[in-house]
């Protein structure tokens, strides 16, 4: 449903050269969803990220965030987004506290429960001065100037730089309750466990190129499984292996791989009643194993471009 689309860009280029840049990019984030957008470093998402801010003038191509075009209302859009920076650039003020006080001013921030309860989550110490914050405090500070606006769509770029795996955890876990709000978020990062944990579809970018969009729960739902089935004895793995309805085949002495569909996992279990067996394992395809075969795909498909 086009109403739906929160965000969308539309063959979006802005080309610096030398194969840099982005190029074509279309991608749709709709309503209540959590976008990832994953790629290595220099391959685009901050270019991409400053064209949907408005930031920079694309060369082709446009995109819109809440139907408003990036570039022409690139004031209303500041308006209706949460942004955190990927480069963060304080003002000149003394401390953390400071600059805070000042983004609710700027903001219109009257009730400072949801920020205090960002700070606590994050256990940051405001009051610290900014300029010899370290990395992490630095990077948490702009989270909570940017989210206190508690506004209904978030961009962020690479929001957890520079945080410990607790606080990425912390971070993931405030980004969940922000998608219980309802609320729209498109995040970069290049961390692919991060995307899967909390994202509901993702983006990968490489050299400028969108390579592929996936949605997360397909990967968690795939229509075939494959699992490693390990037996007590090699007879009975020889048994299984000829009498089984799916594909199965013996990798070392008591082991076997089976690929199944959703529907046949009740013949599998059934059938496995009967044996001995040490070891049952499902072979789980990570974001990443997927991205690195849709990748491969793609390059033989561009015949290597
Ligand atoms: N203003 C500019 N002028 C020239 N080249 C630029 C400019 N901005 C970015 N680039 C180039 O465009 C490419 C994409 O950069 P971009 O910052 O979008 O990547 P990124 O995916 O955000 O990387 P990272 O993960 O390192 O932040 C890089 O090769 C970069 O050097």
């Amino acid at each position: 449903m086009m109403s739906d689309v929160i965000i969308k860009t539309n063959g979006l280029t802005k080309d610096y050269g030398k194969g840099r840049g982005v190029f074509d990019i279309n991608l749709e984030v709709h309503k209540g969803e959590v976008f990832g957008f994953v790629g290595t470093n220099g391959s685009g998402k901050t270019t991409t990220i400053r064209n949907m801010m408005g930031f920079i003038r694309p060369d082709s191509g446009s995109s819109t965030i809440g139907g408003l075009d990036s570039w022409k209302s690139s004031a209303d859009i500041m308006k209706n987004v949460s942004y955190v920076p990927g480069e963060i650039a304080f003002p000149a003020l003394k401390t953390g506290t400071e600059f805070l006080k000042s983004q609710a001013k700027y903001l219109g921030v009257t009730d400072f429960k949801y920020m205090n309860h960002i700070i606590e989550l994050l256990q940051l110490d405001p009051t610290a001065n900014l300029k010899r914050m370290s990395k992490g405090m630095k990077q948490k500070t702009a989270i909570v100037a940017a989210l206190m606006g508690e506004k209904q769509i978030l961009v962020l770029d690479e929001p957890t730089t520079g945080l410990d795996p607790l606080m990425r955890e912390a971070f993931l876990e405030l980004i969940r309750e922000e998608k219980q709000k309802g609320h729209t978020i498109f995040m970069s990062s290049h961390i692919f466990e991060e995307i899967e944990s909390v994202c509901d579809r993702v983006a990968m970018i490489k050299d400028g190129h969108l390579i592929a969009t996936t949605s997360l729960y397909d990967l968690r739902h795939p229509a075939m499984k494959d699992f490693i089935i390990e037996f007590e004895q090699i007879p009975q793995k020889q048994q299984f292996i000829e009498t089984a309805p799916f594909s199965a085949a013996g990798t070392d002495a008591n082991t076997c791989t089976v690929q199944c569909s959703v529907e046949q996992l009740d013949t599998l279990f059934n059938m496995l009643k009967n044996y001995q067996i040490v070891n049952l394992q499902e072979i789980h395809l990570s974001l990443q194993q997927q991205f690195m075969r849709a990748y491969k795909e793609g390059l033989t498909q561009n015949g290597n471009k």
